[in-house]
């Protein structure tokens, strides 16, 4: 197993608010020919990336500490057997609550080398390993919009609009709610009320806030207001959510807490999952299936990953079938990549890469 430290900057700070997003800082993940745990001497190296969003996962330094004795718990194992499972034993260890991102990275560097193997792409991978029918070639996707002044929120909508996309969403809370009411009526009226718009304030409401809010967007016809309230606060949720015909999606709730108990408190609509923040790809397809057998709608979006991770989120997104748009467009935030971007977005969805595993041979300068 090979690791390979990266840092991006963002074009500008994403500002949301739990403060701004300027950089991302991670790791690409290699797994040799014979680490898969395939009995193919020849198989191909699979790719990975651990990219830590401090408050989100662990820090930088805790994942990097995960993936180097992983490393090492791989070279061991395959060193002591004739055909190596070594980077399966170092899977098996990463706890995915402890070090989401570190497991994200083993997780997907094996699933790509699977799938790679098997000559499909991870979408059809992972929906083959469920019984899922096949992944449709395109995902919907929603334009995210940062905190900024009215004028500045309708100039990003509009832009987003012309770009083709047909649902967006606005970062809520980092300023009054008398001022964000503003910004969402402003972006409704300007682009009309065929585009669906979601709110996220990432927990910055207290209870009689987003109460107050739910009341005041509820003639805006919001698809949904994502996190009102602080990740632990279910009951809360529950209450706000019985008390509203606005749709609730929880985020932050799900990061490091059992998805059953947010499905069983009844506190949203919708669940927002990210594969770097629930451990995985292979978890948070497991989510969303979990989700949507307990009637709630499942979303798949990055925490601002680099191309190898976003690719990984959108063959997640693309085994859900009928997924709605999700919050997979964050490429064009960074100023810089790792690799040019093989999920294209156009006419407000992106492109399903057809593999084999993340991007056939797009990736093959990073493995
Ligand atoms: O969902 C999207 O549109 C993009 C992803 C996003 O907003 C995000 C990115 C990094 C960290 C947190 C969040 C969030 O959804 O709160
Ligand atoms: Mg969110």
């Amino acid at each position: 197993m090979r690791l390979r430290p990266f840092s991006l900057d963002l074009t500008s700070p994403l500002e949301t608010a739990r403060g701004p997003i300027a950089a991302r800082e991670g790791f690409l993940v290699s797994v040799a020919s014979g680490d898969g745990g395939t009995d193919a001497p020849d198989s191909s190296p699979g790719l990975g990336e651990a990219t830590p969003l401090p408050n989100w996962t662990e820090s930088r330094s805790a994942c990097e500490s995960a993936l180097q004795e992983s490393a090492a718990v791989a070279s061991s194992a395959s060193a002591s057997r004739a055909c190596g499972v070594g980077a399966h034993d170092a899977l098996s260890r990463l706890d995915p609550d402890e070090t989401p991102a570190a497991r994200h990275g083993v997780a997907l560097a094996l699933a790509d080398a699977a799938a790679r193997d098997a000559d499909r792409s991870l979408a059809s991978h992972l929906a083959d390993d469920r019984g899922l029918r096949s992944p449709g070639e395109s995902v919907p996707v929603n334009a995210t919009v940062g905190d900024a002044d009215a004028e500045e929120t309708v100039r990003a909508a509009e832009s987003a609009v012309d770009d083709g996309f047909r649902c967006l969403k606005v970062k809520v809370g980092a300023r009054s709610l008398d001022a964000d009411a503003e910004r969402l009526r402003a972006v409704r009226r300007a682009v009309g009320d065929e585009i669906a718009l979601r709110a996220d304030a990432n927990g910055s409401w207290d209870r009689r806030t987003a109460e107050r809010a739910l009341d005041r967007l509820e003639p805006l016809n919001l698809a949904y207001v994502e996190q009102p309230l602080p990740p632990g606060d279910l009951d809360g949720t529950a209450r706000l959510r019985d008390g509203s015909d606005v749709p609730i999606a929880l985020d932050e709730s799900l990061a490091g807490r059992d998805l059953d108990r947010v499905l069983d408190a009844g506190a949203a609509d919708v669940v927002v999952l990210k594969p770097m923040a629930l451990g995985g790809p292979d978890r948070a397809l497991s989510a969303a299936l979990r989700a949507r057998e307990a009637g709630v709608e499942p979303v798949v979006t990055t925490t601002i990953d680099a191309v190898v991770a976003r690719s990984a989120a959108v063959h997640v997104a693309a085994a859900i079938p009928n997924v709605g748009p999700c919050g997979l467009a964050t490429g064009s935030l960074l100023e810089s990549d790792l690799a040019a971007d093989p999920c294209p977005i156009a006419s407000g969805e992106t492109l399903v890469p057809s593999g084999p595993g993340l991007a056939g041979d797009a990736f093959d300068a990073l493995r």
